[in-house]
């Protein structure tokens, strides 16, 4: 349990922010497939790129492998380990992760001539995956469930013979997250194309490229916690954060435009971003389709339910079926702040403006979920908070805490 107070209602602080996760894991496998002459700068030390880094060390010698609660390492390890020429793993994680569907991409990568069983329940991990090199060249995939079954499918593209047509069927979920892959992919060499009106994606096949290096860029997810504790601190608040460029490959770096709405300016100097809180907010409800940005909801909310500020979000669908049902956890959490929000439905959150915030008589809940501890922290500006399993945060950024004692009073 961690006990967290406001430190100094003026927030002024250079924080050197934790490397992209995503990145990070896309850069692994495609090393690992493009023939190991790239040189990753500034990798991710959090729990999910250590899972895919031993992984990607080990499967050669060894025939289970386990990667705790590490969502996209499970959907990439899943494609990568389909199209080697020989071997057999079973593929498992966490009780959560067999909770995690997977049934879509399992299908996907059958009908190419994967060799895939359930050990389980059937369309969920564990995985039994014998792996083949007789896979075909086209597939159709629903692109509505997570954009990580794609991601996957994009990168081991480049090591299938004569390459590989992704068709996707239906609205694209986290889009942005197939863009990363796809620039990462292009920055290497690989022969990509996506034609979003058509829905297709072309991959050519490339086994080998010759020395490249790949810059891991800070995490803008972990970034948008930075920024609502500027949102909460008084008017001047800022925060420099270090390790984010200008122009950034994650989706998440639009958390500019939506805090600019809650009175938070942010400017880009020298390699630093300064967060700046420069009024109170003057919206009373914050409108926002969040189907491309999906991991800054939870910060959204709790940093409008500090402000009083009203939400109005649709494009929630994967909450559900993330590290934990995000939509339900932010609902009973936020409960013991005497806040209430509604869940229509299975895509939308509402949660009616000006109510005012009391302080939790009982600590906040994590429910195995890192964004659950990182986004709540922030209300600490407001009201003295304790939040259970601290240690949920080194799933994506392990050195939360210590960083934000920069900014709160942090014990135990
Ligand atoms: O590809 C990625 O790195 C990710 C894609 C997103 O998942 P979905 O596509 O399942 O929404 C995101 O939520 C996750 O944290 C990371
Ligand atoms: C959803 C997430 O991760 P994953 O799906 O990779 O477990 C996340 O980091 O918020």
């Amino acid at each position: 349990m961690i006990h967290l107070s406001d430190k100094n209602s003026k927030i002024d602080a250079v924080i050197e922010l934790t490397r992209s996760k995503s990145e990070s894991n896309r850069a692994l496998i495609l090393k690992t497939l493009l023939k190991d002459s790239i040189h990753i700068n500034n990798l991710s030390d959090s729990d999910d790129t250590k899972a895919l880094m031993e992984a990607l060390n080990e499967y050669q010698d060894s025939d289970e492998i386990n990667v705790g609660h590490a969502g996209t390492t499970f959907r990439f390890l899943t494609a990568f380990l389909a199209i080697q020429p020989a071997g057999s793993w079973i593929l498992t994680g966490s009780e959560r992760m067999k909770e995690r569907p997977i049934k879509v991409m399992v299908d996907a990568l059958r009908i190419m001539g994967a060799k895939i069983e359930y050990l389980g329940k059937d369309g969920f991990p564990p995985l039994k995956i014998q792996g083949t090199s007789f896979i075909s060249n086209e597939v159709s995939i629903d692109a509505g469930v997570s954009s990580q079954y794609i991601s996957a499918l994009m990168m081991v593209g480049t090591n299938i013979q004569g390459g590989l047509k992704i068709r996707l069927d239906g609205k694209i979920t986290s889009l942005p997250y197939l863009m990363m892959t796809f620039s990462m992919m292009e920055e290497l060499g690989v022969g990509v194309s996506i034609d979003l009106e058509e829905q297709l994606i072309t991959i050519e096949e490339k086994r080998k490229v010759a020395n490249q290096v790949v810059n891991i860029e800070g995490d803008w997810s972990a970034a948008s916690y930075w920024y609502s504790l500027v949102a909460l601190g008084e008017i001047g608040s800022q925060i420099k954060l270090l390790g984010l460029n200008q122009t950034s490959r994650q989706g998440d770096a639009r958390i500019k435009s939506y805090f600019e709405q809650l009175g938070v300016e942010s400017s880009f100097d020298v390699g630093t971003w300064t967060l700046t809180k420069i009024s109170e907010p003057e919206l009373k409800l914050l409108q926002l389709d969040l189907s491309d940005t999906p991991d800054v909801a939870q910060t959204l909310v709790c940093a409008c339910a500090g402000l009083g500020v009203g939400v109005d979000f649709t494009g929630l669908h994967t909450l559900r079926i993330k590290e934990t049902d995000r939509l339900m956890a932010l609902q009973n959490e936020l409960e013991k702040f005497n806040i209430r929000i509604e869940v229509p439905s299975n895509h939308q959150l509402f949660m009616k403006a000006e109510q005012v915030l009391s302080e939790p008589k009982e600590a906040i809940a994590t429910y195995k979920d890192h964004r659950m501890a990182m986004a709540f922290a922030p209300l600490a500006m407001k009201a003295k908070v304790a939040i259970e399993h601290e240690e949920v945060v080194s799933k994506s950024y392990p050195s939360f805490w210590n960083d934000l004692k920069k900014v709160l009073n942090v014990g135990s």
